[in-house]
């Protein structure tokens, strides 16, 4: 089932096109990555579909609502994280999500206890919030924004100002919470290699326009038509660019790269290695996100 259609949305703010004939659906329980440059028009659809602000036309549906005239029932059943978390730090983390709990009408001290348990910040619970770090101000936000049980998540830059642990913590949280609630995630982030494992499919926006969509596996197949499979050996080829008809450079002295048609071709020439020397490591090194991502910016196939 779709929780959130959008047909042939436009938006422009004081005569300027931002958003640009976007339409697209996503799943009920699915973890949705938003990427897109600076300024490609990511927050402006997350507000829209929120109905914090109109589109200028097309139509959208979020969890049966008109982002239009239903913004209120859609902020009701959705949790929303910007960049700015707006906690009370004049309040202790308990007392903040009683606050936002109470707006929503959602007061529950069995579900403060358990997000707060959940998050790791049950022993804290009572500390003013300006006192705290980073990375527990961001896992608050989260738990601020689940504190009403809402079936679908958007969150903007999640993981902004984390170091590797903190971003960690907050992949994990999300994973959590979409496995054991089966809350819908839409996130916008900067840092490819996070989204790469938590999203289940990435819609692309460049300058408004929705340039590409799917699955990361529909994704490569349509644009990573070679693999580059860096290998870690002491073959010593006599031809400086071929090896047995497969193309390669020297990386290191111990590291060549081989552009293959397909992964078919990964054995046969690890075979052929390894009947003339030692391998102690092989890996395709463009199948990243970020390699496609820079492959869909570029427009290759636009
Ligand atoms: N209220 C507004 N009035 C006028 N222009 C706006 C308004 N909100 C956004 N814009 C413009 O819309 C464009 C898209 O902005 P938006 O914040 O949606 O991009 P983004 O993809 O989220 O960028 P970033 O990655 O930098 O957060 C920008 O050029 C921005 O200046």
């Amino acid at each position: 089932m779709n929780i959130i259609e959008a047909f042939h949305v436009e938006k422009e703010f004081n005569g300027r096109t931002i958003l640009k004939d976007v339409s697209f659906t996503i799943v009920e329980g699915s973890i949705i990555g938003l990427l897109g440059p600076n300024g490609a028009g990511k927050t402006t659809l997350i507000r829209l579909l929120n109905g914090v602000i109109d589109a200028t036309s097309g139509t959208m549906n979020v969890m049966n609502y008109n982002p239009k005239n239903q913004g209120d029932e859609i902020r009701n059943k959705a949790g929303i994280i910007t960049e700015s978390a707006a906690l009370y730090h004049d309040m202790s983390a308990w007392d903040n999500l009683v606050f936002f709990a109470k707006i929503y009408n959602a007061f529950d001290p069995k579900r403060i206890k358990l997000l707060l348990e959940q998050f790791e910040l049950y022993d804290k619970k009572d500390q003013l919030v300006g006192t705290f770090s980073t990375g527990m101000k961001k896992r608050l936000s989260i738990a601020k924004a689940l504190i009403h049980k809402p079936r679908l998540l958007f969150l903007d830059e999640p993981t902004n100002g984390l170091d590797p642990e903190g971003i960690n913590d907050v992949i994990d949280l999300l994973r959590k919470v979409n496995a054991e609630e089966g809350v819908t995630i839409l996130i916008c982030s900067h840092v490819l290699h996070q989204l790469e494992t938590i999203c289940d499919s990435f819609l692309f926006l460049k300058e408004g326009r929705l340039i590409e969509q799917g699955t990361r596996r529909e994704l490569e197949d349509k644009y990573l038509k070679e693999i580059n499979l860096l290998v870690e050996t002491g073959l010593q080829p006599a031809d400086s660019k071929l090896f047995k008809g497969f193309p390669y450079k020297r990386k290191s002295p111990v590291h060549l790269e081989f552009t293959l048609l397909s992964k078919k071709q990964i054995s046969p020439l690890l075979k052929e290695i390894l009947s003339e020397s030692w391998i102690y490591s092989s890996e395709i090194t463009n199948r990243g996100l970020e390699t496609l991502y820079f492959k869909i910016r570029g427009g290759e196939y636009e």
